[in-house]
């Protein structure tokens, strides 16, 4: 397998909303959770995403973890190598995208590395270093009340200097308006005074394409989807990929029981978990219950088994951000964020022997723990169900052909999980 473009995700929600944009700008692409073992049949493909759950792991496991993907990644040719964040830029200040971007910048011999979380299609955009999600700068944004990694400085060069060991430096946006070329200078200005990277500017699209066309030339880049939809325009803009067209078909119809976890707390999710108390049976799962390790988890799937063969439910543990910090301050943060997806991955299982073939899982670090209980290896794209949010197909022998949606926590109108109902069929 040649690959025109290697990715390395930090979460599996991130790692889907990558391979929808890489597909619908016309790259064949795969989806593999972790580094595929040898024995994992994939297709021929021009870009490969590495997911992995390392966006709020210990800041040494995030980087053995990304270094191995890039390995793989690397020895099937990929001389460029998208580092994946989140367009909310979520992380602390221990990691870890400054800690995994300078293992990965060492290891490719990259003098500075391209830095922008910029997503307009789903609002993200980065002016004088500052990420706003839609009209709000990060910090006025939800992801003030992150349950992981709250947000509290959208200044994205001042947020990297305190991850990274290199010094940080900025492109700005009236230097990617006069084009590539004024980039490459700005860039080569930076790395003249031993600054190992920028953050760059980029408010539209075409922004992202004049700096793709700059990153195409180097080894590594870190962002979102902005950066994938523009290193996938310059590869087949350049003739380096024959453009695929994307399917507008599912594949085959999986039929059976359906049902929805959601353990993200983001406004979007919590606005679409009230939607689809109207079209579906919600049950509440209690956080105090999961934390103290009762039979929650029974109740949910005794709760869900004699609906199933009705229609579609969905389970819950998504609460306000009141909630959240109540439980944060009885149990520690990272304990009950564990619990929680623990008892998802649990239920998602339960669900599984129950019959369900198709699941949609909204939340980032909730869809990690439910893919890798189900130990599915990878993913097909199909249909666009909301921008970031593709149907995906399971491939590996066990729970191949499996349909699921992996929302991120934010993304998604309304009707979400309708919406997504209805293309999974
Ligand atoms: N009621 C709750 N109280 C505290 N933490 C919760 C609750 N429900 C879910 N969580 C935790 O919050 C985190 C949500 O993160 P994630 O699933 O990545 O969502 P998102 O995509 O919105 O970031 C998970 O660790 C999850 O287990
Ligand atoms: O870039 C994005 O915003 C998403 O692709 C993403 O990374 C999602 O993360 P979660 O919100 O934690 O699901």
């Amino acid at each position: 397998m040649t690959l025109a473009l290697g990715c390395i995700a930090d979460d599996y929600t991130g790692a889907s909303d990558l391979a929808n944009t890489l597909t619908r700008a016309g790259l064949r692409t795969v989806q593999t959770i972790g580094v595929p073992a040898d024995d994992l049949a994939l297709p021929e493909v021009d870009a490969v995403v590495v997911s992995l759950k390392s966006r709020s792991i210990e800041p040494g496991l995030a980087v053995s973890r990304s270094r191995a993907a890039e390995k793989w990644l690397r020895g099937r040719s990929a001389s460029h190598v998208l580092f994946k964040i989140c367009s909310t830029f979520d992380s602390t200040d221990a990691g870890n995208i400054g800690p995994v971007m300078d293992a990965l910048r060492a290891d490719c011999g990259e003098a500075v590395v391209l830095v922008t979380p910029a997503f307009p299609e789903t609002g993200r955009t980065v002016y004088q270093g500052n990420l706003f999600v839609g009209a709000v700068p990060l910090n006025e944004s939800p992801l003030k009340d992150h349950p992981l990694n709250p947000m509290h400085d959208s200044n994205l060069v001042r947020v990297l200097t305190r991850q990274s060991r290199t010094q940080v430096g900025l492109v700005d946006l009236a230097t990617v308006t006069r084009g590539a070329d004024a980039v490459r200078a700005r860039l080569a200005e930076l790395a003249g005074k031993g600054i190992g990277a920028a953050v760059i500017d980029a408010v539209f699209d075409r922004d992202l394409e004049t700096i793709s066309l700059v990153a195409a030339e180097h080894r590594l880049s870190v962002g979102a989807s902005g950066i994938g939809l523009g290193l996938a325009r310059a590869l087949v803009s350049t003739g380096k990929v024959k453009p695929a067209s994307a399917s507008s078909d599912a594949g085959a119809v999986v039929g059976g029981p359906a049902a929805c976890l959601a353990g993200s707390c983001s406004q979007a999710t919590l606005q679409q978990i009230a939607n689809a108390e109207r079209a579906m049976p919600v049950l509440h799962l209690d956080p105090e219950q999961i934390v103290a390790g009762t039979s929650e988890t029974e109740r949910a799937l005794a709760w869900a088994r004699p609906r199933l063969a009705d229609g579609p439910v969905l389970i819950a543990s998504s609460a306000t951000p009141e909630a959240v910090a109540a439980v944060q301050a009885r149990h520690g943060r990272d304990a009950a964020g564990h619990a929680i997806e623990q008892a998802m991955a649990d239920i998602a299982e339960g669900l599984a022997g129950a019959g369900v073939r198709r699941l949609v899982v909204a939340g980032g670090e909730t869809s990690g723990a439910v893919v890798d209980r189900l130990k599915i290896p990878g993913f097909l794209v199909g249909v666009e169900i909301a921008p970031g949010v593709p149907v995906l197909r399971a491939v590996g022998a066990e729970k191949g052909g499996m349909l699921l949606a992996l929302k991120s926590g934010n993304f998604g109108g309304p009707a979400f999980f309708t919406d997504a109902l209805r293309l999974m069929r």
